[in-house]
């Protein structure tokens, strides 16, 4: 009898000290205000209703968090070069998209799959040549949206890394998107599991591409990412292997086509709802009208750029950035213990009154005279720091071009109106 009554015991008080654990987790000095909700649970449910001001500390699906829309905590964040804090996604996001991609990765291999990528969509690589081709992609397929066939930025992208448009992997792509923000329960018939499915599909015809070109490779002037991605991994002593190369191959052209596709979409309803901001826009003078647009002219766009801060500002098209922390973190007078998580969530301040007056509206003058970087202090659409996002300027001259031939050569309307959800 008294047996039983013990371990009943002994499992209350390890309970209780658990719950208590999980309620004061520990710490090296004094973490932010907040609380850590229910055992396991956390604030899941409530995270969206949270108020504890601009850093605070909660619990989500189990990990133990820090919420910041600071802006300071967040800039310094985004500087650390892995010392403190490390780029870090959830475990079925790598699952998805490739346990070794950019995003994920730390250290040599973050930098070298960078500056692979920077080499292709960098502002180097993009001037002249990139503009043409650009281009001409643009009108052609506006030509082709009149027979409904959208799918311009992730041909171009996938045109960039492989050189060609193939079918096969677009073929692809559409289970794959609709089960990358799904509840990752792996069981036949489920949005994550189709997406796994997407990916594996997706993956044997990148495979296949790369052996082809390995045998074909030659020294051609006019490199796309699989001529250099096998040059690199040619090289002795290479950290790229040949799965990296897959996976970033895999990932670039969905990361591209999901972002850019939701920026010149909101972009377009931004635009139909503002006649005098698509005035002004129309009317950009040109140099010789029936040429293409030069870099230089390009460059020189200053209102088509203003529009694309403010729907990157207004789109909140990353709602939220994830560090893991290292190394403990003293931070405005609070602790972060290593493990924890942060969250950094950038649109917060595209969002504040105090930054940005009468923020909800869509009002691209109010960059009139302000830095049009792809990253300021209030400004963090495209992140910021060493992990600054290395589709930019790619993307801000995509939408570019798109913006100017839409505007220039067709007129539109509003067919059904869409819902922009926040
Ligand atoms: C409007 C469109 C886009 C937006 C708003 C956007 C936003 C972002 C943000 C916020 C980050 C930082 C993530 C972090 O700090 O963890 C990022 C990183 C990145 N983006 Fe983009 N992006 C866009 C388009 C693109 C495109 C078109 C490409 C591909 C060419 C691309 C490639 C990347 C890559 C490779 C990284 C990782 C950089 C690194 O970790 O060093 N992005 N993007």
């Amino acid at each position: 009898m008294l047996y039983p009554l013990l371990c009943l015991i002994v499992l209350f008080l390890s309970i209780v000290l658990w719950i208590y654990h999980w309620e004061n987790p520990r710490c090296n000095g004094k973490l932010p205000p907040g609380s850590m909700g229910l055992p396991v649970a956390g604030e899941s449910f409530q995270l969206f209703t949270l108020q504890y001001g601009s850093l605070f500390k909660t619990s989500l699906v189990g990990r133990q968090i820090v919420v910041s829309t600071d802006t300071d905590v967040n800039r310094v964040i985004f500087q650390q070069k892995g010392k403190l804090v490390q780029s870090w996604y959830m475990d079925s996001f790598d699952d998805i998209v490739g346990k070794e991609n950019v995003l994920s990765s730390h250290g040599f291999l973050h930098k070298c799959l960078r500056n692979l990528i920077l080499n292709l969509f960098g502002s180097e690589s993009l001037k002249e040549k990139q503009v043409s081709e650009m281009e001409e992609l643009t009108s052609k397929h506006l030509r082709l949206w009149s027979c409904q066939q959208p799918s311009m930025i992730y041909d171009f992208t996938v045109r960039k890394l492989s050189g060609c448009n193939n079918e096969k992997l677009r073929g692809c792509s559409s289970a794959f998107l609709d089960g990358l923000i799904s509840f990752p329960l792996n069981i036949p018939g489920t949005a994550y599991w189709k997406c796994l499915q997407g990916r594996n599909k997706a993956m044997r015809v990148i495979k296949i591409m790369l052996e082809e070109r390995r045998g074909t490779l030659t020294k051609k002037q006019d490199k796309d990412f699989l001529d250099v991605a096998l040059e690199e991994m040619n090289k002795a002593g290479t950290i790229l292997s040949e799965q990296t190369a897959l996976d970033l191959l895999f990932a670039l052209p969905f990361a591209a086509f999901e972002s850019a596709s939701s920026a010149v979409v909101l972009a377009l309803q931004y635009l139909q709802s503002n006649p005098l901001a698509l005035a002004e826009l129309t009317c950009m003078e040109r140099e010789t009208k029936d040429s293409g647009i030069t870099w230089k002219e390009y460059k020189s766009m200053t209102f088509t750029h203003m529009v694309i801060n403010e729907t990157i500002r207004l789109g909140n098209i990353v709602p939220t950035i994830f560090r893991k922390v290292v190394k403990d973190i003293e931070i405005k007078d609070y602790n972060i213990p290593a493990g924890w998580i942060i969250l950094a969530c950038t649109p917060a301040v595209h969002l504040n009154p105090t930054k940005y007056e009468d923020p909800l509206t869509f009002n691209p003058w109010r960059w009139k005279g302000r830095e049009l970087n792809a990253s300021s202090k209030f400004f963090m659409g495209f992140g910021s720091g060493v992990r600054l996002c290395a589709g930019a300027e790619f993307v801000k001259q995509q939408i570019s071009s798109f913006l100017h031939h839409s505007v220039t050569n067709y007129r539109w309307t509003v067919m059904k109106e869409g819902m922009a959800v926040r």
